[in-house]
Parts: C-alpha cells; structure tokens; sequence
C-alpha cells in the first residue's frame, strides 16, 4: 500500500492535539486559576524588562482549557498597554478588536471562541504593535507550534512579517515539549518566545 505523508502528518497531528485536549479538560478550576494568575506576572515582567515601556500588545481571549488568559489581559491594561484581541473573519482570515475590561462579548460564528464587540482593525494595527501573543497547543525547543488546527495563525503570521512584532506563544509548562513530538509543515514559522505559568523562554 502507498503510504501518504501529508495525510500520516495529519493524523498524527490529531492524535496529539485530542492528548494535550484531555489533559487540559482534566485540570481543576482551581489550579487553572492559579496557573492563570502565574502567567499574568510572568509575562508582565517579561513586558516591563524587555523594550522599556511596551504600549501595544495584541492577545487573545482564552476558551475554557486554554492557559488562562483573562487576568492576564486587565493586568496589561493596568499596566497602561493597549490590549487588542483577534476576530475570526471567513477564509481563516483576523481582524482586530481592541480590548477594555468589562467590554461585550460575542461567540464566533466560525470557530469556538469568544470575541469583542467593536470596530475590525487590520494588518496595520501591526505598525506599531510590540507584542503578539499567541495561543497553542504546544511549542516545541526550536518554537514551532501545535495550534487548534483552524490554520488561523498560520496565515496570519506571513501577512505581519515585515512588521517589527515579537510573537510569543502561551502554553502550560508541560506544553513546551522537545522538537519531534509533533509533526511540523513547510508553512510552520517559529515564534521568538514562549510564555509559560513558571517562565519565558526565548526562542531566537
Ligand atoms: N482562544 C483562542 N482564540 C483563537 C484561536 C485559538 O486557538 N484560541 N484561534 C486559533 O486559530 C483562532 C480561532 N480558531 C480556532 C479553530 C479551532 C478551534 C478548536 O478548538 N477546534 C477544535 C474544537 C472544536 C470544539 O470544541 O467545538 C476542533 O476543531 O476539534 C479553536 C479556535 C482565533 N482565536
Ligand atoms: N499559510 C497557509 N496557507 C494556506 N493554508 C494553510 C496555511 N497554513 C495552514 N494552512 C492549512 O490550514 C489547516 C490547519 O493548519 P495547521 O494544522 O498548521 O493549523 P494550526 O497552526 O494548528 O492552527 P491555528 O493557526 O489556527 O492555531 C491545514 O489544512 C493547513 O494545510
């Protein structure tokens, strides 16, 4: 029988994103809250050292199992940032939302997540953007990602490159995994950091 490496990759791929899934469902609210609360100083501490005075950062509004997201998100607007979070728009495409506490928000009508009311910006937001964070389902050593499979960050990534953005991805610790755990595509571009509850590592 022939064998069909794109379709084994996807598999695979399957196979690891429903692991990493049912460990993620099996954690109690507690400790997803706690953890929640590591990764907000975490990841302002790497803000407030790394450039000075970051002003813009572009986010994401965690979904239940995900890294916990939300204390993370006021504690930057405490800190003075800018919060923008992404907005599924048809053909795997993001647009942008800007994010204040206490802002409505609305379920997607093309992928399981939630979103903010508001005005969609685009690419350009991106001119003066310093941090992009991203979600993940796993990162491994050399920064390439395991994400939810929508292919979203994939195409969005290429579209920013020319800006000076750092994109780092938030995954639990035990997330952070050696190269070849997962399979990586061609289209697969590394991120420069990674955000964990207990540390930041720097990919480049
Ligand atoms: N919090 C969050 N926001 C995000 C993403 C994400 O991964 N997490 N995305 C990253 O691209 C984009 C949305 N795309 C997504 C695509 C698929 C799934 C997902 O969980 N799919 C699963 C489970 C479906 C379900 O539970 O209903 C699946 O298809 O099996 C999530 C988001 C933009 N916003
Ligand atoms: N740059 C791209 N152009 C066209 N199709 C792409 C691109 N990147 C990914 N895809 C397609 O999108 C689908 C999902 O890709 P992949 O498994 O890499 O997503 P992911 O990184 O897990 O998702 P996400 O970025 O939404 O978190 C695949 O069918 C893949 O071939």
């Amino acid at each position: 029988m022939t064998e069909n490496p794109a379709k084994n990759h996807d598999t695979e791929k399957k196979a690891v994103r429903a692991s990493i899934r049912a460990a993620r469902a099996s954690m109690d609210t507690r400790t997803r809250a706690e953890l929640g609360d590591k990764l907000a100083g975490t990841v302002l501490g790497y803000l407030a050292q790394s450039t000075g005075i970051v002003r813009k950062v572009a986010a994401y509004t965690s979904s239940p199992g995900e890294p916990d997201t939300a204390k993370l998100l006021d504690a930057m607007v405490d800190e003075g940032i800018e919060v923008f979070l992404p907005v599924c728009e048809p053909g795997f495409a993001l647009s942008w939302a800007a994010y204040v506490p206490g802002i409505e928000f609305q379920r997607s009508t093309l992928a399981p997540v939630m979103e903010p009311v508001g005005p969609r910006l685009g690419t350009q937001l991106f001119d003066d953007i310093n941090t992009l964070i991203i979600p993940a389902l796993a990162i491994d050593e050399q920064g390439l990602r395991l994400g939810q499979g929508g292919g979203y960050y994939d195409r969005f990534l290429p579209l920013i490159e020319d800006s000076p953005v750092r994109v780092a991805a938030i995954v639990y610790d035990n997330e952070f995994v050696p190269a070849g755990t997962f399979p990586v595509a061609e289209h697969d571009q590394p991120v420069d950091l990674v955000f964990t509850p207990a540390q930041v590592h720097q990919i480049i």
